[in-house]
């Protein structure tokens, strides 16, 4: 195995040294933001005494919660390891004493040098790898609730993780004609909506907040399968596209509900079904945890499909990046 994955064993044994481990809080901005709710999802469901929280890292920091110290474990993210509110976000979080472990993708940039522990990993948006962060956040996630908590569900995880490469591969291959009658026929759409719930919720979140309007400038909201009804479904109509994520898990009824009246009164639906991941032959009453990594990178598929139908690549920025912000 590879440095790579030795960092996640040494962060895990920094939180099984601590004292007390009473919360553990997901803390990053963007896409990594979205990376990170899949573990505080997983923590929430799983854990029987560490609560867990989720915030995007300024409000983190202005919220200032006054729980956060020696019994925290704080999880951060930046890929470039250079997002200031992220970074200082670390720091705040190691001086009030918490145990701080950040993923990034870039050795010794302002992050991993603020944070007690980093996980660095490898990236590559339309594939699944053990050194990638999602699989890792979830051998962090889950070997810290086996330390603190003899939580069982880390064999599983760790079992189905090692398949996941060839499952992305086949997944992204049979959706080829779906990605493409996809992408051709959004190419002119001025606004797409993301519905997902659940451990899927950070997919469909990232999916439309880095991806569509980011990436694309296509108008875009992330909706919450469970919040359709009390809001959103009033702007469903027969040429309105939503991409519906339907999960595992008990949150799929959520999906399910949502997608049942979602295709009564739109023509434009997407709907992507974990049911066919496999998942859980693989990893059981796990298998929900490992749905967003697939999601994700599937999503991305379509989305290197629509920026190609669309003469706009993925890379473009008007604001980020080149404006001061
Ligand atoms: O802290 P990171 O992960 O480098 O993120 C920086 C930027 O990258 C994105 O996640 C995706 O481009 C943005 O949402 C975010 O502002």
């Amino acid at each position: 195995m590879t440095e790579v994955v030795k960092n996640v064993e040494a962060a895990v044994k920094a939180a099984a040294a601590r004292e007390a481990v009473t919360d553990m809080f997901f803390v990053a901005c963007g896409g990594s933001n979205a990376l990170l709710m899949s573990g505080h999802y997983a923590v929430e469901r799983e854990a029987e005494k560490i609560a867990s929280f989720s915030y995007s890292s300024a409000e983190f920091l202005a919220r200032a919660p006054k729980r956060l110290g020696k019994g925290s474990v704080v999880i951060l993210c930046s890929h470039s390891g250079n997002t200031p509110e992220t970074v200082a976000a670390a720091k705040y979080a190691r001086e009030a004493g918490a145990l701080t472990i950040a993923f990034t993708n870039l050795e010794n940039s302002p992050l991993d040098q603020a944070a007690e522990a980093t996980i660095l990993y490898q990236y590559n948006p339309l594939a699944v790898s053990e050194d990638h962060a999602a699989p890792m956040l979830m051998r962090l996630v889950f070997g810290i609730l086996a330390a603190r908590e003899g939580n069982g569900k880390l064999g599983k995880v760790e079992t189905a993780l090692a398949g996941m490469g060839k499952t992305i591969e086949a997944v992204i291959a049979r959706h080829k004609p779906s990605i493409a009658a996809w992408a051709e026929s959004s190419k002119r759409e001025p606004v797409i909506y993301t519905m997902g719930s659940g451990a899927n919720w950070g997919s469909a979140y990232s999916f439309a907040i880095c991806i569509l309007q980011e990436m694309q400038w296509v108008h875009s909201a992330a909706i919450h399968a469970g919040e359709y009804f009390h809001g959103p479904f009033e702007v469903t109509d027969f040429d309105v596209p939503f991409i519906i994520l339907k999960g595992l898990g008990n949150a799929r009824k959520m999906d399910e509900r949502a997608l049942a009246f979602a295709e009564k009164y739109s023509k434009r639906l997407l709907v992507l079904d974990a049911a066919e991941f496999g998942l859980e032959a693989l990893a059981g009453d796990a298998a929900e945890y490992l749905t967003p990594m697939l999601f994700t990178a599937l999503l991305r598929a379509y989305a290197v499909a629509l920026a190609d139908s669309r003469g706009h690549p993925l890379t473009v920025r008007r604001y980020m990046w080149r404006m001061e912000y």
